[in-house]
């Protein structure tokens, strides 16, 4: 992390006010810091020209009662902790993208059929740097900050270099997850925050590159039967080489060093070295079987060399990001036993994806179903400049989401002719073995206008049927949440006018016996801010309405999230 003195902040498009040295602040303790963030969130919330998306959040650390109507299940007890931006305007200075903003934790305690409501900000060394200079100072994904001219810009940008990638921020705003007995917030760099899930209280910060040589990290990681965390991140640049690596976190530590850390345990299971040493593909998700990790390499890549001189050209993160229509996208394999990959090469055309739903294996082949796109359009949608307040009718998004499942035969004779599909199933997805042996897969369609999917986690790497997710049409507001049949392709949905639900997150009921036994759970935010937001509790099943819990506090719209049994963490609201 920059240290707080070393930077100052000037968003992507500069803003002459912000090079007055008169709003430079030094020094200032915590009740300097409330009073600064009373400001900016104060700036924040009267900006008329902010919509749902952009205006800054005010947070809730004390459990607030939620007003509950209808029945909730009684076996519904835990915490759903969730985590997404909150804050996009710090003193005079505004981020440039929704997914720059300062990470706000939030969370939803049911016990004994009441609700209670929580919000806190992540107290990362970003926020707490960007507070303490009342202005953002720390680079995100679509807002660079510079280093201080006075402070000796070319040696800082010489280290910059040097190091080839810079530091990133640790605003972890993503997701939640947990490793061992405890709950850490997520972005995609190399830093995550332990957190408390209980009061949302900020933690430790590890950093990943300490346990294995990674710069960037996925921020949905994977969970074993055993419950280790499996995940995957991006090593550039290192020894010469780019590759991607995949790692596992234990669940627990041997007894004698109960006092170590689950990271000081991180095994590196295997690494997949990059197509290309200065362009790694990005991605924000990878799949996993029975048998096999999945990782898709997409021609959406970063730029090393443009990342690696970012800070004195100037440009934020996002710009050093390319998608090559022209390219493929190839798939690899890796066998979780043996830890080797597949040899056979398989691709498919170009795309771009962020989340992976499910993936499974049958009659020797894999499936598995993606959220993917034609093009890139979705991250510059994001821009907030792009949300302004009559957004939902001027902004389209250019491809939409669709939900591909490509089916891949592991298995397949090798004689068969070039030309022919190797597809065994009953699946119009088509896997086509060319002349120099690699196969060309292409997808089947179960559904569209789609994202933030979720599924029964019990059914990871399985054979499944349901994916719950969010609805969003042809600008980036979420009117709706679906369920989509994969088998039948039936979608069924939970809509109602000015609310934008968040992403699904199903909890399975104690006793279940079927995929869809248990409820789902989505926050409701209305796009009228004097309405009331609530978490909405629907059965899984049929997507009827069991109760909602009602909070009058203006709420965030978030990324992602995850529900905490009550085995698992005690529910204290007190
Ligand atoms: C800061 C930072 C990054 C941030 C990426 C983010 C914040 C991505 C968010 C993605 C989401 C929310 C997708 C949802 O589907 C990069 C590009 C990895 C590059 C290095 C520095
Ligand atoms: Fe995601």
């Amino acid at each position: 992390m920059i240290p707080c003195s070393e930077v100052f902040v000037t968003p992507e498009e500069p803003n002459p006010e912000q090079k007055d040295p008169s709003l430079a602040q030094t020094g200032g303790g915590q009740p300097r810091l409330q009073k600064r963030l009373g400001r900016a969130q104060a700036l924040g919330i009267s900006s008329e020209m902010d919509t749902l998306y952009g205006r800054n959040k005010e947070e809730h650390p004390e459990p607030i009662k939620a007003e509950v109507q209808g029945q909730l299940p009684t076996w519904l007890r835990g915490i759903l902790l969730r985590n997404g931006p909150g804050m996009h305007t710090i003193g005079d200075s505004k981020y440039n993208h929704w997914f720059d903003g300062l990470a706000l934790l939030h969370s939803f305690t049911f016990k004994n059929g009441e609700v209670y409501y929580r919000s806190k900000y992540l107290r990362s060394d970003t926020y707490n740097c960007n507070i303490e200079a009342n202005r953002i100072v720390v680079s995100e994904f679509g807002t660079m900050a510079y280093p201080d001219p006075c402070k000796n810009i070319f040696a800082k940008a010489f280290s910059y270099l040097s190091h080839t990638i810079p530091e990133f921020t640790d605003n972890c705003l993503i997701n939640i997850m947990k490793a061992g007995d405890d709950f850490y917030a997520t972005g995609e760099t190399n830093f995550i925050r332990k957190i408390n899930p209980q009061t949302l209280e900020t933690l430790e910060k590890v950093d990943y590159n300490k346990y294995v040589a990674v710069n960037l990290a996925t921020s949905h990681p994977h969970y074993d039967s055993a419950g280790n965390v499996l995940n995957m991140g991006t090593s550039i640049v290192d020894k010469g080489k780019t590759k991607y690596v995949l790692f596992k976190i234990p669940s627990s530590v041997p007894e004698k060093e109960k006092k170590k850390s689950c990271f000081k345990h991180l095994e590196v299971v295997c690494s997949i070295p990059s197509h290309s040493l200065l362009h790694p593909s990005y991605y924000h998700s990878f799949g996993l079987t029975e048998n096999y990790i999945i990782f898709i390499e997409q021609p959406f890549r970063l730029d090393i060399v443009k990342m690696a001189t970012a800070y004195i050209r100037g440009v934020n993160w996002a710009s050093c990001l390319a998608y090559n229509k022209d390219d493929k996208t190839w798939f690899h394999f890796i066998d979780r036993k043996t830890k080797k990959e597949v040899s056979t090469k398989f691709y498919t055309d170009a795309l771009v994806f962020f989340h992976h739903i499910n993936a499974y294996e049958e009659d020797g082949h894999i499936i598995f179903d993606l959220i993917a796109y034609t093009d890139n359009s979705l991250y510059d949608m994001f821009y907030l400049k792009n949300l302004d307040k009559d957004f939902e009718e001027n902004i389209k998004l250019t491809s939409i989401p669709t939900c591909k499942r490509f089916v891949v035969p592991l298995q397949y004779d090798k004689d068969a002719e070039v030309g022919s599909n190797l597809v065994r199933l009953a699946s119009t997805a088509t896997a086509v073995k060319e002349k120099d042996g690699t196969i060309y897969c292409q997808h089947e369609t179960l559904g569209e206008g789609i994202e933030l999917p979720r599924i029964n986690y019990d059914y990871n790497g399985k054979k499944y049927k349901y994916v719950f997710a969010t609805e969003v049409q042809w600008s980036p507001v979420p009117t709706k949440i679906a369920k989509l049949n994969t088998q039948t392709k039936e979608m069924i949905h939970w809509g109602q006018d000015h609310c934008w639900p968040s992403e699904p997150v199903f909890v399975p009921n104690p006793d279940a016996k079927e995929e869809d036994d248990g409820v789902v759970l989505t926050c409701v935010v209305k796009s009228d801010p004097k309405e009331a937001p609530f978490l909405l509790v629907l059965d899984a099943k049929t997507f009827t309405e069991l109760g909602r819990a009602t909070v009058n506090v203006e709420m965030h719209m978030d990324l992602h999230g995850m529900f905490i049994p009550e085995q698992v963490v005690k529910t204290e609201t007190d």
